[in-house]
């Protein structure tokens, strides 16, 4: 549905996407994470061409590649980018913008009344945008995508400035488009919100892919246990941990299980009580740990 080839972006000497690629198909939820200033936006905005790449391409269904104007405009039939709030038009009402949404890329405005109940936005829809508070733009940026429906969406930010109920909201609408086969894409620093509802996260360093995180059900298993450093470093002079351990931020001690047999699992876990640490845990990596993983100190 969309590839990524070999995508690069500089802005004079600073890199910020570096040979970049990625496939990814109808029906998923692509979170991205990384920290502030890292090339999210940068991506988004070569995906919609809103800039150019240095070099490499984009690819929609396999032969739209922004070529030329044609490409171009057959592209932007499929696609819709996050409005920013400041392109809101303050003198027109909610609306009037989900209309012209709809207007422009459905032909109809048959959805409109629907999204807005569903978003519960019926209170303030009809006033003037300039009344509206963050949130209730925010939501109405949403909507709006709503109203578009193309098959593949670019969602920078989408949580920003939303309250916990208005987090949910948005998260259960995001789940009902991934079942209407939408490829959406969501760049968000709310990293426990994106293990709600994405497929993948990928996570994006020094311009590239440096992890791709799948929520399936043959990740791998971790023992967690929290401490500090010295009691890491207490431990590892203590026993063997093996050689793929991690020590995320100073503060997570992650032990790989695979490869143990469940006698040396259950030695393990019963020599970690034995440190008496706060929190004992068994399973996958979160996208939290992996965030930290990649952008705090790991030992
Ligand atoms: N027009 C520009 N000219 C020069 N540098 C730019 C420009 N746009 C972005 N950058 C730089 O490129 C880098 C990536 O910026 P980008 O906005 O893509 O990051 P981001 O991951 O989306 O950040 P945030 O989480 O803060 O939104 C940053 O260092 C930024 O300063």
């Amino acid at each position: 549905m969309l590839t990524l080839k070999d995508v690069s972006k500089a802005y004079k000497d600073k890199v910020v996407l570096d040979r970049l690629n990625f496939v990814a198909e109808k029906g998923e939820i692509i979170g991205v994470a990384a920290p502030n200033g890292t090339g999210k936006t940068t991506m988004f905005s070569v995906m919609a061409n809103f800039i150019k790449p240095d070099s490499g391409q984009v690819i929609f269904d396999g032969k739209w590649a922004y070529r030329n104007e044609k490409e171009e405009l057959s592209i932007h039939k499929m696609l819709t980018t996050f409005p920013e709030q400041k392109d809101l038009f303050e003198e027109l009402s909610g609306v009037d913008h989900l209309k012209l949404y709809a207007k422009m890329w459905t032909g109809s405005t048959n959805r409109v009344q629907p999204i807005i109940e569903r978003l519960d936005m019926g209170h303030y829809v009809k006033k003037k945008v300039r009344t509206y508070s963050l949130g209730m733009r925010q939501r109405l940026c949403f909507a709006m995508m709503m109203a578009a429906n193309t098959p593949v969406m670019l969602m920078d930010e989408v949580m920003n400035g939303l309250d916990i109920s208005n987090v949910a909201l948005i998260s259960d609408c995001l789940m009902e488009m991934k079942k209407e086969d939408k490829l959406i894409f969501v760049a968000s620093h709310l990293l426990e919100n994106l293990d709600l509802y994405a497929d993948r996260v990928i996570f994006l360093k020094a311009g590239t892919i440096v992890h791709e995180q799948k929520f399936t059900a043959d990740q791998e298993t971790f023992l967690k246990v929290e401490m500090d450093l010295s009691k890491y470093n207490k431990i590892k002079k203590e026993m063997k941990l093996p050689d793929r351990h991690l020590f995320i931020a100073h503060r997570l001690l992650c032990i790989p299980l695979q490869g143990m047999s469940a006698a040396e699992q259950t030695k393990m876990i019963e020599h970690m009580l034995s440190f008496h640490e706060k929190e004992l845990t068994v399973g996958p990596l979160g996208t939290v740990e992996y965030y930290e993983k990649y952008y705090a100190e790991t030992i």
